[in-house]
């Protein structure tokens, strides 16, 4: 697989804050990637930086082969960009709208099709100012991706969205990559998102990359220390450990058999992730 997005040693500064401080990151074409971090992590900078709209203080990147900071008007083409907030289109039609934009693009997807995708063609012809939140959203990503792009960013593309129109979302980003073979990086706080829906994430805490992987790498990465806890002489007892089967073990030898009121709690990823985020802070 080549690489969509390269970063290395990305820094950038505000006045005399240093926001990031040095990112290193690759993500293939063809991936789902999620930007995983708390408040303030750095997650909008990076990727202002990788869409052209902000020049970083240090390190190297390319995006789709070239540095953003010097992107021409076809490199600019081939990127779809749903920015955190939504547009001002209120009293445009949907379709309306998107057929507007779509001319501006040589090879766009066809409007109705992409209506149909994204699961807004009952509101074809209504105002865009009289859509739902997750319609408007929905309505947002098939604006980024009219012009049939090769790498689609998403910041924060699901905040304020229930559970049903978050999971809708979800289905909508896995079934367009799947089909059309769109590179996503898109920014959420949401750990559950992250897990759901990316081939891979990075977490960014404090500007920095702590971690990166598959979900399953990530929750063996962020894995904090399970408690393990048994009764000795009818008195609770407890020890956290990193290795909770060799505590377990060690008990059942020092008991000769079982060890009374035995448990072992394991961390759920939500509990290490927020562990992770507060040690790095
Ligand atoms: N234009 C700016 N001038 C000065 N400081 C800025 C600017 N933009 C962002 N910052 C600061 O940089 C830090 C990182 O902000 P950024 O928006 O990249 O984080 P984020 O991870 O996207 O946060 P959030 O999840 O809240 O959107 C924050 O402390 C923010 O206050």
């Amino acid at each position: 697989m080549t690489s969509a997005i390269t970063i290395r040693g990305l820094r950038m500064r505000y006045g005399t804050t240093e926001v990031l401080r040095g990112v290193d990151l690759d993500v293939e074409r063809g991936e789902i990637f999620t930007l995983l971090g708390p408040n303030g992590a750095g997650k909008t900078t990076t990727i202002e930086i990788l869409e052209g709209f902000r020049n970083r203080s240090a390190g190297e990147v390319r995006v789709l082969g070239v540095d953003p900071e010097r992107g021409t008007d076809a490199w600019r083409a081939k990127l779809g960009i749903v920015l955190q907030s939504w547009r001002d289109h209120a009293r445009w039609e949907t379709r309306r709208l998107l057929a507007h934009v779509a001319e501006f693009f040589d090879d766009p997807y066809d409007v109705d099709e992409l209506l149909e995708a994204v699961g807004l063609t009952e509101q074809a012809d209504r105002r865009v100012g009289r859509l739902s939140g997750g319609q408007r959203r929905r309505l947002d990503v098939a604006l980024g991706i009219i012009g049939r792009p090769e790498l689609l960013f998403l910041d924060e593309p699901t905040a304020g969205f229930d559970p049903e129109a978050r999971s809708e979302f979800h289905e909508l980003i896995t079934k367009l990559a799947a089909r059309d073979g769109i590179t996503v990086l898109l920014t959420t706080h949401d750990l559950a998102e992250a897990e759901k829906l990316a081939h891979r994430t990075a977490i960014l805490v404090r500007g920095r990359v702590a971690v990166c992987g598959t979900p399953g790498e990530l929750a063996a990465a962020v894995q904090a220390p399970s408690r393990v806890e048994w009764l000795e002489n009818g008195r609770p007892q407890s020890v956290t450990t990193s290795d909770p089967s060799q505590v377990a073990w060690e008990l059942h030898q020092r008991f000769g058999g079982p060890v009374p009121g035995l448990v072992i709690r394991r961390p759920t990823l939500e509990e290490s992730y927020l562990n992770l985020v507060g040690r790095e802070s």
